[in-house]
């Protein structure tokens, strides 16, 4: 499933960031033809920003990318974005891949992990250890001040895809939703909300990457070609 339903307010295009064009193609074709060219991966749906499922349309016929078979608009938020997902997918168990689109140097090795993993997790999350301190911030006197420096030894920094058994995710998903709290406290991820609605599932880590980066402020636009042409042994001139 490739989250593409939102809007890119970070980045401040006058279209969804995920209509970019980077290193010859759009970051939405890159993450599509990272997941068609993986033999683990039977079909692609795709969740695009309402009004632009035409151009994916379009990106797909002419890319000639076979496995995407659904293109759905998608919701208000990215939890949203995820139900109208699952309510894409039929009734039969399968494993779900769910990959933010603006992620478009994930790599075929890490889609390989995942569904690996699933043959003995019901869930997994993609991490990678946090090369920065990270601490609790609170209000001081004259602005904020640190409150608690966290054990970075045990943070990781959450990626997609996040993967799971379709009916785990479903269920996690229907609790949320059935939840009139959720919509207070928004889950930014998946797994969050795996976590908090079925806390007795554990989420199995595989090893992301510092280049798995989510395109989200402008400057990771120029990081992103600049990996991406790396990748193709195109760099820069
Ligand atoms: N309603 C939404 C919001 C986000 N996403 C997707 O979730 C991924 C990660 O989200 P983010 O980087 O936050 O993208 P945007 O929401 O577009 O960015 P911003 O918050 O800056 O508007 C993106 O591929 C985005 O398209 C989605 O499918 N539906
Ligand atoms: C799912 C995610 O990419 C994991 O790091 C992240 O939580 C998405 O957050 P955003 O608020 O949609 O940028």
């Amino acid at each position: 499933m490739l989250l593409a339903g939102g809007v890119g307010q970070r980045v401040g295009l006058a279209t969804p960031k995920q209509l970019a064009e980077i290193a010859g193609k759009t970051i939405i074709e890159h993450s599509i033809a990272v997941f068609e060219d993986a033999p683990e991966i039977d079909e692609i749906v795709v969740l695009m920003t309402p009004g632009y499922t035409d151009r994916v349309r379009e990106i797909v016929e002419k890319g000639g990318y076979r496995k995407v078979t659904k293109i759905v608009e998608g919701g208000a938020s990215r939890t949203e974005s995820t139900w109208r997902a699952l309510q894409a997918l039929g009734t039969e168990e399968c494993d779900v891949l769910l990959h933010d689109a603006v992620r478009p140097l994930v790599e075929p090795r890490i889609i390989t992990d995942c569904v690996r993993a699933l043959r003995t997790h019901r869930a997994v999350n993609v991490a990678i250890p946090s090369s920065d301190t990270v601490f609790v911030a609170v209000p001081g006197p004259d602005g904020e001040v640190i409150g608690e420096v966290l054990d970075r030894s045990r943070l990781r920094r959450s990626q997609t895809p996040q993967c799971f058994k379709l009916s785990v995710i479903r269920e996690a998903y229907e609790r949320a939703f059935a939840d009139p709290g959720f919509g207070s406290r928004p889950a930014t991820d998946d797994c969050g909300v795996v976590l908090r609605y079925l806390p007795e599932v554990p989420i199995h880590l595989v090893p992301g990457s510092e280049h798995n980066i989510k395109v989200t402020h402008p400057a990771d636009l120029q990081i992103a070609e600049l990996l991406l042409r790396l990748a193709a042994g195109r760099p820069m001139a």
